[in-house]
């Protein structure tokens, strides 16, 4: 059984090597590699990745210019379907700025880049990325980012929490995000965007494997699906 994924490459994304080889050795199957300037996705995709890195630079703010590139419309449109689409760091920048997910990743509190190993709370296990966990379950899964400070109005955190779409929530204070919020879904439950690297902790070479279980829930429930 095939696994579909495709993990999308901006001018001065830094982190889709990574996410390619996390996809290929959890699913057996590589992604297909896409450049932002594509203004198609390949057929019949079950997965799409947003990888981390400094998209344009970073100018103007993380992900602004990413989340206008030609391929975004594609991936919007696309997890307007259902497709399960992942961003990680840069890639949750660009699903806020694409309003994929709501809110927005501003400056680190400390004005510092942050780039460690930090606790995580998983606040919900119902979610296709993160069935494989326990609920409350505290895991290790890496940072490095200067704009992972998560800012959303009082009602829209408040919707998030209700709706259970907090996915992550970090244990020690570690870029000043509203509420500790480390990762977040859309209301539909198919896109998730996160700070922290999960695929930099797929084995025990990278000082901690607690990210696998994202990749393999999220690949086993859509092959089985
Ligand atoms: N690792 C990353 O994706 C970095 C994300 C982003 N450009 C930042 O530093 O905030």
């Amino acid at each position: 059984m095939s696994f579909r994924s495709a993990v999308i490459t901006f001018p001065g994304s830094n982190c889709d090597r990574d996410m390619a080889v996390a996809l290929e050795q959890i699913s057996g199957t590589a992604p297909a590699r896409v450049w932002h300037g594509d203004a198609e996705l390949p057929e019949s995709l079950d997965f799409i990745a947003l990888p981390g890195g400094f998209s344009y630079g970073d100018y103007l703010r993380s992900g602004a210019m990413a989340a206008r590139s030609p391929i975004t419309k594609a991936v919007v449109a696309a997890a307007g379907r259902g497709v399960p689409v992942l961003g990680i760091c840069n890639g949750f920048q660009v699903l806020t700025e694409s309003g994929l997910l709501p809110g927005a990743l501003m400056r680190n509190a400390s004005q510092n880049f942050v780039c460690r190993d930090v606790p995580l709370r998983v606040e919900n296990n119902q979610s296709l990325f993160t069935s494989g966990y326990d609920s409350g379950e505290t895991i290790h899964i890496p940072v490095a980012h200067h704009d992972g400070n998560f800012f959303a109005d009082e009602d829209t955190l408040d919707r998030l929490e209700g709706e259970g779409r907090v996915a992550f929530r970090y244990l020690d204070s570690v870029n000043g995000s509203q509420r500790d919020i480390a990762g977040i879904l859309n209301d539909a439950g198919n896109v998730l965007g996160m700070m922290p690297h999960p695929e930099r902790a797929i084995e025990d070479a990278h000082g901690g494997s607690d990210g696998r279980a994202l990749f393999e829930t999220a690949i086993k429930g859509l092959v089985a699906a």
